[in-house]
């Protein structure tokens, strides 16, 4: 489908070989079921004078299988790189990444999600060309839409939704094409409150329905880290800590703190 970037086909990326990422899966803690890993990955573009710019450094990274996680830092540390590098959008100048298939990237903008006039067309639009018939396609296209809450709206003009309920359109688009990897890229950033929670919980809800979905989210948030199983802080182009979201909350909190002391003295 074109209003996500769905993934179905081989990139270009070296992928981890199984036993490869299985290793890889205990040396990060995240068991032999890891959706999402990536390995010593780094970044540099070319500048206009010819030198090279380093955008992420060493980045290593494993999601288990059907988990939320939550990719955090400040504006600028190349969380959007690592998620496009994760998707197959950008190839990384070295190391190694392995992301489960299907996947699929959601963009930041409601309205780059949805191309079709009504929600279940929308929906269905991957499925075009899948060798469905129409009544497997229409239960497909309800049970991806009861996922995310929005069965009730069928027949609802795209035009007509909220940016959260767009979103939750395109997350429902990924999930009738079975996709097995969310890449969210800053969803909530358009939204107001009770949309970014709708969106949020919709995800959650994805999950707790199917094991064999697993997402990685990345917000500014601190708030949403209480919706993730596990989080991932990076700064400056590196991951700095990986885990436990209550844990990688704290370190955020302390770093506000320190940040603002520091203003306050000076
Ligand atoms: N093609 C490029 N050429 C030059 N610089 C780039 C390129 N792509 C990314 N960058 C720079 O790399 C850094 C990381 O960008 P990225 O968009 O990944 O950060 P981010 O953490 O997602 O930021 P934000 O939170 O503001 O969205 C930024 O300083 C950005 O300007």
């Amino acid at each position: 489908m074109n209003h996500l970037c769905n993934m179905t086909s081989p990139t270009s990326l070296p992928l981890l070989s199984p036993v490869r990422s299985n290793l890889l899966s205990r040396v990060n803690g995240s068991g032999d079921n890891a959706a999402i890993e990536a390995r010593k990955v780094n970044f540099s573009v070319t500048t206009r004078q010819g030198g090279t710019l380093p955008i992420l450094t060493n980045c290593s990274l494993a999601i288990p299988s059907g988990q939320l996680w939550m990719l955090l830092g400040p504006n600028g540390c190349g969380k959007s790189t690592l998620l496009k590098i994760l998707a197959g959008l950008l190839t990384p100048t070295n190391g190694k990444v392995f992301v489960k298939r299907p996947k699929n990237y959601v963009f930041q903008n409601p309205d780059h999600q949805v191309v079709m006039p009504t929600v279940g067309a929308d929906v269905a639009f991957g499925l075009g060309n899948s060798g469905f018939s129409s009544k497997e396609v229409r239960s497909k296209v309800l049970k991806a839409l009861e996922a995310v809450g929005m069965s009730d709206y069928m027949q609802r003009p795209i035009q007509t939704l909220s940016g959260g309920q767009k979103q939750r359109v395109a997350i429902a688009g990924a999930l009738a094409e079975a996709c097995k990897v969310l890449l969210l890229d800053e969803l909530t950033t358009f939204l107001d409150e009770s949309d970014q929670i709708g969106v949020i919980k919709a995800v959650k809800n994805c999950l707790d329905k199917s094991e064999d979905v697993t997402a990685l989210w990345v917000t500014h948030r601190l708030e949403e880290l209480e919706y993730a199983d596990g989080a991932i802080y990076m700064e400056d182009g590196r991951v700095i800590k990986h885990g436990d979201p209550i844990r990688i909350m704290g370190l955020i909190r302390a770093k506000q703190s320190s940040y603002s002391n520091r203003i306050n003295s000076s």
